[in-house]
């Protein structure tokens, strides 16, 4: 036998012993694709740019609880459905509540700390504290609404600026949201040429549009030094992000006077000796600044950039709008929270953008502490669990025509707000998205007042720009477009 021979042998029966020794001891696994040896399901995984779509096609084969793997040990279970995600993560909340911290890219960008990847006690805490503090400066409060109209002023004379020209606007939109975050979290705004903000804006769009659960890297660390993996340019950003988050803490620590708390690092800054030395010490602020800024900006604003867009190829929608703001409000004054009763057609506008859009359309991954009974099957400890949102806000059997944007499916012939339950574009339970009232109170305060002073149009002569859907890392964007703001 010559000695390729003897190494081809001594390879299948390596791949043999290794699938049988180390397979699964589990039974009553969640059905799924076949995997293969050692590789598992790797070529199994949709390397497209509609990741959300190609797992539903998964749940039309095996129901709504789905298994892939990446080799032994590395279970990734999908879950689909308002019934399933709401047992899992509201039922099962205690069980389904933790993040993994066995996946290569995200740990290497989150280290299992924050409020986004923390676990436990620390995360409980950490959570609340994070909650209580926003409030105390921002949620609820007179100083964010007028910090948001002003913004939104800065924004509308931008737009101004531009002539009522075929513009990409999506940039201007995120500049005004990056500034809502570090307006709360630093206690100033950027303009918008600042090459800082810049920078900062870049790194977050370069992160969040690039992590997810699902990516290989995660689950296989040698494909994150392949030259076509996206991890250095994240890893990159990163390091940027956290160079800047920590010359802004010490210039914090520096000019700090107790009497005078400007904004959450100062906040922090005083809690610090008074609260858990666990939970308020400064790497969980850095980690916290780091979370919020990246959570808090391109998830927003990818939902403004989603409503222009709908406005436009709705002028029908737009009108209605605009009708309701000049008769309830007028023109005169800014668009408030208080006017928000009124407005519901507005409201209705919102909540069905973030609908159809379905900016996070897969949670950010949960995992179990321990092989955990879920519908009928065992999911074993360790696995990476991605419930699928987007099938719950495009459910056929929920919302009629779910690709058609109409608002009015938000609002009952009376005009009340209908389908609460399920409407999850913020997720559910214990790791919802503490930024909901934020965004939502961003998201209202900008369009009004934007559409108090612009109509929305697709440039003369240029078709209707499409609606497709591009799911990237842990966003779904839509394609580039231009749009001619127009003043009223
Ligand atoms: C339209 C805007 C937004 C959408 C659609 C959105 C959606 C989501 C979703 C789906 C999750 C995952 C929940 C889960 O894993 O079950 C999440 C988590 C999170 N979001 Fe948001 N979000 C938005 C805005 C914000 C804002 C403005 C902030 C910050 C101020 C924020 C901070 C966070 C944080 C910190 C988490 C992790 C929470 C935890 O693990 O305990 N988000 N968000």
């Amino acid at each position: 036998m010559s000695t390729l021979e003897v190494l081809l042998i001594a390879l299948v029966c390596f791949i043999i012993v290794y699938a049988l020794v180390l397979r699964r001891s589990h039974k009553n696994l969640p059905p799924g694709p076949r995997s293969l040896p050692i590789v598992g399901n790797l070529f199994d995984f949709p390397g497209s740019k509609h990741v959300y779509k190609d797992f539903l096609e998964y749940r039309e084969k095996y129901g709504d609880v789905v298994r892939l793997s990446f080799g032994p040990s590395r279970d990734f279970i999908l879950v689909f459905g308002h019934k399933a995600i709401h047992k899992g993560l509201i039922e099962q909340g205690n069980d389904f509540k933790f993040r993994p911290t066995n996946l290569y890219l995200i740990n290497k960008l989150f280290h299992g700390k924050g409020v986004l990847f923390g676990n436990g006690e620390i995360h409980q805490k950490l959570r609340k504290f994070t909650l209580d503090t926003l409030k105390s400066f921002g949620l609820g409060k007179k100083i964010l609404e007028e910090r948001i109209q002003d913004e939104a002023r800065i924004l509308a004379d931008e737009l101004k600026s531009y002539g009522g020209q075929p513009r990409d606007i999506r940039k201007t939109l995120k500049k005004a949201v990056a500034n809502i975050i570090s307006g709360i979290v630093y206690g100033s705004r950027f303009d918008y040429g600042d090459p800082d903000f810049l920078l900062l804006i870049k790194n977050i769009e370069a992160i969040f549009t690039t992590i997810a659960g699902h990516l290989p890297e995660n689950f296989w660390p040698f494909l994150a030094f392949l030259p076509s993996s996206k991890t250095r340019l994240v890893l990159d950003a990163a390091g940027d992000m956290a160079k800047y988050a920590r010359r802004r803490i010490k210039e914090h620590r520096e000019t700090f006077n107790p009497k005078n708390i400007r904004d959450f690092v100062d906040l922090y800054l005083k809690a610090e000796g008074q609260e858990n030395e666990e939970v308020v010490n400064e790497e969980n602020m850095f980690r916290d600044i780091i979370d919020l800024s990246i959570a808090g900006t391109e998830s927003t604003a990818t939902a403004l950039a989603w409503a222009v867009l709908y406005l436009m190829t709705n002028p029908d929608v737009q009108d209605k709008c605009q009708k309701e703001i000049i008769e309830n409000v007028g023109s005169g004054r800014a668009v408030s929270r208080s006017d928000k009763e009124k407005l519901q057609y507005l409201d209705a506008t919102i909540k069905e953008t973030l609908r159809l859009a379905s900016i996070v359309p897969l949670a950010v991954p949960h995992t179990v502490l321990k092989d955990t009974q879920f519908e009928g099957y065992t999911i074993p400890k360790d696995s990476t669990i991605i419930f699928h949102v987007n099938s719950v806000l495009t459910d056929p059997n929920i919302w009629k025509n779910p690709d058609k944007f109409q608002p009015e499916r938000f609002l009952t012939e009376e005009g009340k707000k209908t389908k609460k339950e399920l409407f999850v574009p913020f997720s559910l339970g214990l790791r919802s998205c503490p930024g909901k009232p934020l965004a939502t109170t961003e998201l209202f305060l900008f369009l009004g007042n934007l559409l108090q002073r612009f109509t929305f149009k697709i440039p003369p002569g240029c078709p209707t720009p499409s609606v497709e859907r591009v799911h990237t890392g842990l966003t779904c964007q839509p394609h580039p477009y231009q749009v001619c703001a127009v003043p009223n």
